[in-house]
């Protein structure tokens, strides 16, 4: 993702660089960091001492890893960034890579350790204690690693042990060593990790006390940066057109463009006949009358429900859906002679798209509105493409969106076209509508609605024979969906009470006429997706 800085919000922040030796938490430092204020990106390992110099970060930390340094095809830092005057801070394989650079000795342990430690900062015969400043001696940590450092480099020592750890933080004075010329650490255990008792306190220390980081990341600052930027870049006349769904990714990007540009914005929400009960609606209320935000609802029902019948397999039903969202924008932002389009691109995708891991299976294809750029030729505008999700939320708050919107559990772009599991009609739809409206009301009334990641009923594509008042019934079988989820990545499902149950099934077999039989759905992901095509 090297891309010109003129373009990125390197510029107006102290910036702290995490190098990813492939780490499974090497973006959770990017985002403790920012959580305490400091701006941080996620680089390569193996970004090479020149683009460093141009980003010029105030320090860098090199993250954990599964290798082992002392492999033939582990990855490694370019040994010059050593030079550059940056502070550095190695975390696990990071601190390990020090000590096998910088003329030290890694191997591999006799013991592994994971989980709790103890440790104990020890005697500090220098200046080493500003990673410990103010903090208890003796604290819990948290480790992860099989390979320890048995001896360490010229002009470093250790900062703090633990029983079976030596070095479990240690510190190499500037200049004590021939290439080293700012203050370098190197911590055995995790500090990112929420097990480390003080580890957020370790971080804030690096970057305030070793870096001189000011801890100048804040949403309100982040606002008014974004919105002078949105303007620098589409100039006094450009349009800005943007597809909106009323989801809070796309909603904030085009709050902070309306913002900028006020009018010059055109936002399209497209009512695919896909959508929940009373959604279009809602979401044209919310983003015009509430957010004022300039937006036209494009009713093509017709086309995605014509295109849609007689598609049964889930991946053909999302192909199908994405062309016909490709044809709706297209034909808008020809109508307006739009210059550039905005996509509410976050943080996580480009660390995606980054990441030296190599591409995964494909699970699902996720409709988004990537396809459509260069078939537009439209130049993009991406407000959010250095943000994470709960920073996106905190943003929406500072741009005044209400907290309903924001806190809203996300809809897929395909809508109720995958939810409604075989064949897709306006009959089977409203069911489904019916139904999770119903669910949804009653999670709302008892309280439970922002405790739960995402909830939503299923039509599935099999009936069920029933008796209702001495008559059989042969009808459809809703399922219930509910699960508990930070990332949306991994899910459990959410452990319903009993009553709220009950009340939800009653209600939909009395009101819903077609269903007779309602299921819980008990499974987490993985094994299982949390939709059900
Ligand atoms: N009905 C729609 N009309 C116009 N654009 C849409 C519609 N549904 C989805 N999109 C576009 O597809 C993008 C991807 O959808 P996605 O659900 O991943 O994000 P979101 O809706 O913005 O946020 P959330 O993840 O909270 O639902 C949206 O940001 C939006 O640009
Ligand atoms: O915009 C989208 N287009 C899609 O095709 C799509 N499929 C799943 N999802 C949403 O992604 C999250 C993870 O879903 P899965 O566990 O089902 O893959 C959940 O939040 C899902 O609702 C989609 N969103
Ligand atoms: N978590 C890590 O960074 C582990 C580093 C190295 N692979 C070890 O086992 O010690
Ligand atoms: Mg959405």
């Amino acid at each position: 993702m090297t891309e010109p800085l003129e373009n990125s919000i390197h510029a107006g922040h102290d910036l702290l660089v995490v190098l990813d030796f492939g780490s499974q938490y090497a973006h959770l430092i990017v985002r403790r960091l920012r959580d305490i204020g400091f701006y941080s990106e996620l680089h390569p390992y193996d970004v090479g001492p020149e683009r460093l110099m141009e980003l010029k970060p105030k320090g860098l930390i090199l993250s954990g890893g599964p290798a082992s340094v002392y492999e033939s095809d582990s990855p490694h830092l370019d040994a010059r960034i050593f030079s550059l005057g940056i502070p550095i801070l190695g975390i696990c394989y990071g601190m390990q890579e020090i000590a096998y650079q910088l003329g030290g000795k890694v191997e591999c342990g006799d013991k592994r350790e994971y989980g709790h430690a103890t440790l104990q900062v020890v005697e500090d015969p220098a200046d080493g204690g500003a990673l410990f400043h103010g903090l208890k001696t003796s604290c819990s940590v948290w480790m992860s690693h099989g390979d320890r450092v048995i001896s360490l480099p010229e002009g470093f020592y250790p900062i703090a042990r633990t029983e079976n750890c030596n070095y479990a933080a240690v510190y190499g004075q500037p200049n004590a060593h021939a290439s080293v010329l700012a203050p370098i650490y190197g911590l055995q255990f995790h500090p990112e990790v929420s097990h480390s008792e003080h580890g957020t306190e370790v971080l804030a220390n690096f970057c305030r006390a070793v870096c001189g980081c000011r801890g100048d990341w804040y949403m309100e600052a982040f606002l008014e940066e974004a919105i002078r930027t949105i303007r620098e870049q589409t100039g006094e006349h450009a349009l800005v057109v943007g597809a909106l769904s009323g989801g809070v990714d796309s909603t904030v990007a085009a709050l902070l463009v309306s913002r900028a540009i006020g009018d010059r914005f055109r936002g399209i929400f497209v009512d695919n006949g896909l959508l929940r009960k009373n959604e279009a609606t809602d979401v044209m209320a919310m983003l015009r009358d509430q957010m004022h935000v300039q937006v036209d609802c494009i009713n093509a029902s017709t086309h995605f429900l014509d295109a849609l019948a007689g598609v049964t397999d889930p991946e053909e039903k999302r192909k199908t859906i994405g062309n016909q969202f490709i044809k709706v924008f297209e034909e808008q932002a020809r109508k307006i002679s739009a210059d550039f389009l905005l996509q509410g691109t976050l943080y996580p995708d480009v660390i995606e798209s980054i990441s030296h891991k190599g591409p995964s299976a494909t699970i699902k294809t996720h409709h988004n509105v990537g396809g459509l750029p260069q078939r537009m030729r439209l130049k993009l505008i991406e407000p959010l493409r250095y943000l994470f999700k709960d920073e996106v939320r905190k943003l929406g708050l500072v741009l005044g969106l209400p907290a309903e919107v924001v806190y809203r559990h996300p809809f897929p772009g395909p809508g109720l076209a995958i939810r409604v599991l075989g064949e897709i009609t306006s009959e089977r739809l409203n069911k489904l509508r019916e139904a999770d409206a119903i669910f949804l009301h009653e999670l709302r009334r008892a309280g439970l609605y922002e405790q739960i990641g995402q909830a939503f009923a299923v039509l599935l594509s099999s009936k069920a024979v029933g008796v209702m008042g001495d008559f059989r019934t042969y009808e459809e079988v809703i399922a219930l969906r509910a699960v508990a989820t930070s990332d949306y990545m991994t899910a459990d499902w959410y452990p319903l009470p009993f009553e709220v149950l009950r009340r939800i099934s009653l209600r939909i077999v009395n009101e819903v006429s077609g269903v007779n039989r309602i299921v819980y759905d008990v499974t987490s992901k993985p094994p299982g997706t949390i939709e059900w095509e």
